[in-house]
This record gives C-alpha cells, sequence and structure tokens, in this order.
C-alpha cells in the first residue's frame, strides 16, 4: 500500500520505517526542515536501537522517502497517518493545535477517498473534531480511524512489529477493514471498536501503567519504615497472573513524553465533563514527590548539601533513549543547585538534549561514569543505563571522596554492596553494606 505518514518524531518515524519495511511505499513529511533534512542525509533525529539501519536498509530499497512536502504524497497515498505531537498545555489540557494544521493542510491536499488515521494520542471527540475540519475543506470522500500507539521508547521498532494487540477505532467498516489488512503481519490480535473507546483506550492505558509505578511506589516508601524489601514484595505480587510482574519496578518515579501529559490529560478530560478523577491525581502527586526522595535521602547523609558535589549518572527519563522530556534528572540537578551542591553529570546519550534543557554553571560535564563519580561526596543513579548496572563499585568508591551511593533505580544487588564500603541508599529495600548486610527472606530460594 502507499502511505503517508505526517510527522516524524518518535511515533511517526518509527511507525513509517517499520510499514516501510513490510512491503509498503512510505513517505514520512514533516515541516521541521532541518530534521527532513538530516534524514534524507541518512541521520537520524532519535537515539532509537536499530532505526539508523532500517532506515537505511528501506531507503535504499527505495520504499522510505522524506519530504517537507505535504500534498504530493497524501495525494499519492491511499492510507495518511497523523503522527503530530499532542504536547500538555498549561492547564493539563492537549495541545491540539498540531493536530489541527495536519488536519487542514490534508484537506486541502485532497484528490479523492483516502483514510486518514490518528496516531497521536488525542483526547475523546478528536477523531470527530479531525472529521469536521477537514469535511469544512474538500468535497472528496475520506474515513477518519483512530489507531492508538502503544510503543515505548528504547524498544519501539520491536514494540510496532511485535504489538502486544492494535486498536482500530472506526465508524466505517470497510475502512477499519483496510486498516486491519494493514496491521495483519504485525498480529492476529486486532480489536476494532467505535472511535472514542479507542481514543479512551490510550489514555486508560497509560494511565493505569502509571497507576501501577505510583502505586508500587508508596509500598516502596512503606517497605522502607517497617523494613521491608519492596522488590521482593513486587515479585511476590507479580507472580498472581491477575496482578502481573510489569511495571512494578519502584524508582524516582515515571517520567518521558507521555506518562506526565497524558495522566493530566485524562484527569482534564474527566474535569471536563465535571468527574473528579481523584485516583489519578494522586498518581500524579505520588509521582512527583517520589523524585525527591533522592534529595531527601542525600540530605539525611550529607546533613547540608551546600558546597557538597554530587555526582549524577543518568539524566534520559529512561535507558536506550536520549529523551529527557519530563525526566526525573531535569528537576532533581536544579534541586540540588538550588541547595548549594555542584553537580557531575555524565549520560551515556542524552548530556547534549539535556543541556538544551537546563545548563548551569555549577554542572561539570563529565565523559564517562567513573569521572562523574570522581571526588563527589555522594552519587545517584537516575537513569539504570547498562553501563552504570555493569560497573564495578569498588572502582568507584576508591575515586569518590565519601562513598556515598543513592541507587533511584534499584539496580545493585546485595552481592555488589557487600563487596563495598557504600552508604547505600535504594528505594524500598533495607541498606545493605559490609557492615550491615540484611540478607533478603525469600529470593533465590
Ligand atoms: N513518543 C512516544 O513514545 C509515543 C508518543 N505517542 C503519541 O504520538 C504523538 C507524537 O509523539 P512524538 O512522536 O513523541 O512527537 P514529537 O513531538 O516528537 O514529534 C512530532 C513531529 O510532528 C511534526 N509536525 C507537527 N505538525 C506538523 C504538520 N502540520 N506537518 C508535518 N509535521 C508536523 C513536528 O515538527 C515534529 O517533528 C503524540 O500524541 C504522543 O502522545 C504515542 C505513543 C508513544
Ligand atoms: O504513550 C506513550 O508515549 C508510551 O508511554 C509509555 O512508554 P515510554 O514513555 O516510552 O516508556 P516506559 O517504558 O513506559 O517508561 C515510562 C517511565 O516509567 C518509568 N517506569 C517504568 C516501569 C516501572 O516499573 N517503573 C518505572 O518507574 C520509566 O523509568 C520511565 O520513566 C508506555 O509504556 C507506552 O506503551 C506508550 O506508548
Amino acid at each position: 500500500m502507499n502511505l503517508t505518514v505526517i510527522g516524524t518524531g518518535y511515533v511517526g518515524l518509527v511507525s513509517g520505517v517499520c510499514f516501510s519495511d513490510l512491503g509498503n511505499n512510505v513517505v514520512c513529511v514533516d515541516k521541521d526542515s532541518p530534521k527532513i533534512e538530516m534524514l534524507l542525509r541518512g541521520e537520524v533525529p532519535i537515539y532509537e536501537p536499530g532505526l539508523k539501519e532500517l532506515i537505511a536498509k528501506n531507503t535504499a530499497e527505495g520504499r522510505l522517502s522524506f519530504s517537507t512536502d505535504i500534498s504530493a504524497p497524501v495525494q499519492d497515498a491511499e492510507i495518511v497517518f497523523i503522527a503530530v505531537g499532542t504536547p500538555q498545555l498549561p492547564n493539563g489540557e492537549a495541545n491540539l493545535q498540531y493536530i489541527d494544521q495536519a488536519a487542514r493542510e490534508i484537506a486541502v491536499a485532497l484528490n479523492g477517498y483516502k483514510i486518514i488515521v490518528t496516531k497521536s494520542t488525542v483526547p475523546v471527540g478528536t477523531n470527530e473534531r479531525i472529521k469536521q475540519i477537514i469535511g469544512e475543506l474538500t468535497t472528496h470522500p475520506f474515513d477518519v480511524v483512530s489507531v492508538p500507539e502503544f510503543l515505548r521508547e528504547g524498544s519501539a521498532i520491536k514494540d510496532t512489529l511485535h504489538p502486544d494487540r492494535v486498536i482500530i477505532g472506526a465508524e466505517s467498516k470497510e475502512a477499519a477493514e483496510t486498516i486491519a489488512v494493514l496491521h495483519r503481519p504485525l498480529t492476529s490480535k486486532i480489536i476494532v471498536t467505535d472511535i472514542r473507546s479507542a481514543e479512551m483506550i490510550k489514555y486508560a492505558s497509560n494511565a493505569f501503567l502509571a497507576t501501577k509505578i505510583s502505586f508500587i511506589n508508596e509500598i516502596a516508601n512503606i517497605c522502607e519504615k517497617v523494613g521491608a524489601d519492596v522488590t521482593l514484595v513486587a515479585k511476590g505480587m507479580g507472580e498472581d497472573r491477575r496482578i502481573g510482574a510489569s511495571f512494578l519496578n519502584a524508582g524516582i518515579g515515571y517520567g518521558g513524553s507521555c506518562f506526565p501529559k497524558d495522566t493530566h490529560a485524562l484527569i482534564q478530560i474527566a474535569g471536563n465533563v465535571e468527574y473528579d478523577f481523584k485516583l489519578l491525581r494522586s498518581v500524579v502527586e505520588v509521582n512527583q514527590m517520589q523524585r525527591f526522595n533522592v534529595i531527601s535521602k542525600l540530605q539525611e547523609s550529607l546533613e547540608d548539601l551546600a558546597g557538597k558535589t554530587v555526582g549524577i549518572w543518568g539524566l534520559a527519563f529512561k535507558p536506550n533513549t536520549d529523551d529527557v522530556r519530563e525526566a526525573p534528572a531535569l528537576e532533581i540537578v536544579p534541586a540540588l543547585i538550588t541547595h548549594g551542591a555542584k553537580v557531575k553529570v555524565y549520560d551515556p546519550i542524552a548530556m547534549d538534549k539535556f543541556r538544551k534543557e537546563y545548563n548551569h554553571e555549577s554542572i561539570l560535564w563529565s565523559s564517562n561514569a567513573v569521572a562523574a563519580a570522581a571526588e563527589c561526596d555522594a552519587l545517584c543513579l537516575l537513569t539504570e543505563w547498562d553501563e552504570f548496572v555493569k560497573t564495578d563499585l569498588q572502582q568507584i568508591e576508591k575515586v569518590m571522596d565519601r562513598p556515598i551511593l543513592v541507587d533511584g533505580r534499584n539496580v545493585f544487588s546485595q552481592e555488589q554492596i557487600e563487596k563495598t564500603d557504600f552508604t547505600y541508599y535504594s528505594v524500598g529495600r533495607p541498606m545493605m553494606n559490609r557492615s550491615n548486610a540484611q540478607k533478603p527472606s525469600f529470593l533465590n530460594i
């Protein structure tokens, strides 16, 4: 099939590339010309494992191209995907200006029947709004279909090629069938719903995952007070198939471009119909507080942070991405500086993106993990990159001024810590070191 994707962010680019790899002809369109120029040179504007190679392959085989012009690609396509951003407005609602603009531009370009698929995450009722905008500007026939996207950054290609399910929200049976045919090579689990339910499935899924994270973080906070180990609690809970093991990793809370904005948007969607989504408001509040547990732990161990040097491992909101949108580091680093600390930071990939968001004379940009720890009074791990997980902690201990380690993602094991003199703080686990080792009660038995 001939497909056009409007917007080459994570979703547009990865889905466009994956659909071309499945044998479709795809044009990825973006109004950001430097981005399109990069893609035309074979460079990739985001860090996503495997994406560069897949772009090179499909471009070379002639199925994938990039353009700043929307008209010709829309006219040549049978299906047009909208994958533009829906960022958060100051009141929490989704900003639909890019959606509206894309809809107007598609309408003007239409030259015959097309299926317009919305992949962007949009509030309930938005696909009807898209239909209305396009309908007012064209006499050509078209259908609007909602196909929300569930990929995760860092594993975006695998998630796209092997999704747990595909949701198709449609009014027209024929359009739903065409979109189902396009997705059948990916999965047999295709669920067709009405458009409003499809829009809600996306928000409800993200809100539920965020709820799991805040729930386990609160359990972790209680574990710290009662001397239990949250990783063992999560393991024990996760074995129950009704609960499931995923998204029960306690830490410094969720970040990224979607959970924070989509939880706020769903609270607003509910508010607009006079429903107070109390549970989700608490999920957001717990997540906000969780980040600052890192600061409390540093204050507990160092007392006054003024004049201290703190090393930071990890700036991206999670590993295997250079995305720093809503990353916990973007709040933790400025908070440390406000408390008078100097901060030495290192991330394998996300340093440049972080620097564009936040820079300060009290930040020292380190070139590797050991350099970021050197001469520090404490070290905080904020992102669980493999590079940090595999580090020799005994070597790190030697280069630091004081052996204090705050592990915001619970990555280090009892065995690793026992070999060191680190004063070790994790999230919801008993403190462990050579002199204060506590054996977990049921792990590895
Ligand atoms: N980032 C992610 O992992 C996921 C994002 N989503 C949703 O997908 C949507 C897109 O997210 P991202 O890919 O992160 O977006 P992004 O904000 O990184 O990129 C959007 C792109 O669309 C372009 N654009 C905007 N208006 C345009 C127009 N009229 N014509 C051509 N290009 C235009 C922008 O220049 C930008 O390059 C959002 O609604 C998001 O919530 C859904 C699942 C996963
Ligand atoms: O709508 C979206 O944009 C996407 O949002 C998330 O994907 P993503 O933000 O890429 O990353 P996740 O792996 O879900 O992690 C989100 C945040 O939660 C945190 N997290 C995740 C899992 C966990 O157990 N604990 C935890 O703190 C991560 O560190 C990260 O900061 C969803 O997982 C995707 O299904 C969805 O498509």
